[in-house]
């Protein structure tokens, strides 16, 4: 075995031993940047929108150093000047080659998953065009990534509704957590520095319950409910959130949405178009299924249980005004409408 096979096994077993899809995605490219040095590399998700691709771009490298969505959300949204090249290589779903003005190629590579569906495209800039056997072995790489992701997915997902499910939810908080954490410190060691505060993103939390659920299960049988839980898991996915925001299967019939909003009347406006949506839609047989909201802001609180909590606080508030509503719980908070969680059992038990 040379010196290279040799390399390429340690890349594979690194990029094979992450569970989380950030860091899979960086480990990608640090192995394509190891083994094809001083090229650009940049990852874009793909997804197909009422028949048209739309791009995201996940991570790149650019003179070695890899940043990710994770750590930039904004990355999501930069549009792409090398769109046109992209979107020839999805609609050939083949390697697609460009040559630019400063004698560089643009070589883009399609990933496909186990569908033959093109869900992310790897874009490399270089100097050189890559012989056969390089384009093989890229190939080769974005298949182990294509397969390991979907391994990971399949045990970050809810069989019914295919929703990331409540264990995928905790490390989502927890990340969250750290990073708004660093920021809110950075700020503080640096308040006038205006463009970190701009930089910052808010990420706002809600749970979501259908209501009187149990009536639905009742008079129209639980095989029945079940459908209700997928449409609603449908609805939620359909357009109404940002790609980039996510939606979990909390529990039976409770919902998470985790959503990126400069502040908490944005966020208000996005959780009360979901519950608009929901009640809009008409369900077949029962007509109207509703749903109750409670928001709060991802930001300081101790663990993801306590992020829960106080959203869960705000939804509990919504049951008990007449449910179909949206209430955040800092909103509640100022209003003197809820107590901070920490200080209520609900059952009228105070523990302060
Ligand atoms: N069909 C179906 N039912 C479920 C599932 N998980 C939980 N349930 C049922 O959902 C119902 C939830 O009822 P409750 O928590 O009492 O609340 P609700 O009737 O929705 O009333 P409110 O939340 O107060 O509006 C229970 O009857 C559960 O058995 C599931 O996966 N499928």
């Amino acid at each position: 075995m040379n010196h290279n096979s040799i390399r390429i096994i340690d890349n594979l077993a690194e990029i094979t031993s992450y569970h989380d899809r950030h860091v899979l995605e960086k480990s990608l490219l640090k192995t394509l940047n190891e083994l094809f040095p001083s090229q650009d590399l940049r990852l874009f998700r793909v997804r197909e929108n009422s028949g048209a691709h739309e791009l995201s771009l996940l991570a790149f490298c650019v003179n070695g150093v890899i940043v990710s969505s994770d750590e930039n959300p904004r990355l999501m949204t930069e549009q792409s000047d090398l769109s046109e090249t992209i979107f020839k290589a999805i609609k050939n779903a083949d390697v697609e080659l460009t040559s630019t003005e400063n004698g560089k190629w643009n070589v883009v590579y399609p990933a496909f998953d186990a569908n033959g569906v093109i869900f992310a495209v790897l874009l490399i800039s270089t100097d050189l065009v890559p012989s056969n056997g390089d384009q093989r072995l890229i190939y080769g790489i974005l298949r182990v990534y294509s397969n390991y992701l979907a391994l990971i997915e399949k045990t970050q997902k809810d069989k019914l509704t295919g929703l990331f499910n409540r264990e995928t939810l905790d490390n989502e908080i927890t990340k969250i957590l750290v990073r708004q954490g660093s920021h809110f410190s950075e700020q503080l060691t640096s308040p006038n520095d205006s463009r970190r505060r701009t930089f910052a993103v808010k990420y706002w939390l809600g749970v979501i319950d259908i209501d009187n659920f149990k009536t639905i299960n009742d008079n129209f049988g639980h095989l029945y409910g079940d459908e209700v839980i997928i449409l609603v898991a449908r609805l939620m996915k359909s357009g109404v959130i940002r790609d980039d925001d996510l939606v979990y299967r909390y529990g039976g019939e409770e919902f998470v949405v985790v959503l990126k909003a400069p502040d908490e009347e944005d966020a208000m406006r996005t959780f009360e178009r979901i519950r608009e949506m929901v009640a809009a839609h008409d369900f077949p047989q029962i007509n109207q299924v509703t749903i109750s909201i409670g928001f709060v802001e991802v930001f300081a609180q101790p663990s993801p249980s306590d992020v829960i909590g106080e959203a869960d606080e705000a939804l509990y508030y919504a049951k008990g005004n007449g449910r179909n509503q949206v209430h955040s719980y800092s909103r509640l908070l100022r209003e003197g409408k809820v107590k901070p969680v920490s200080q209520v059992v609900h059952g009228d038990i105070e523990l302060f």
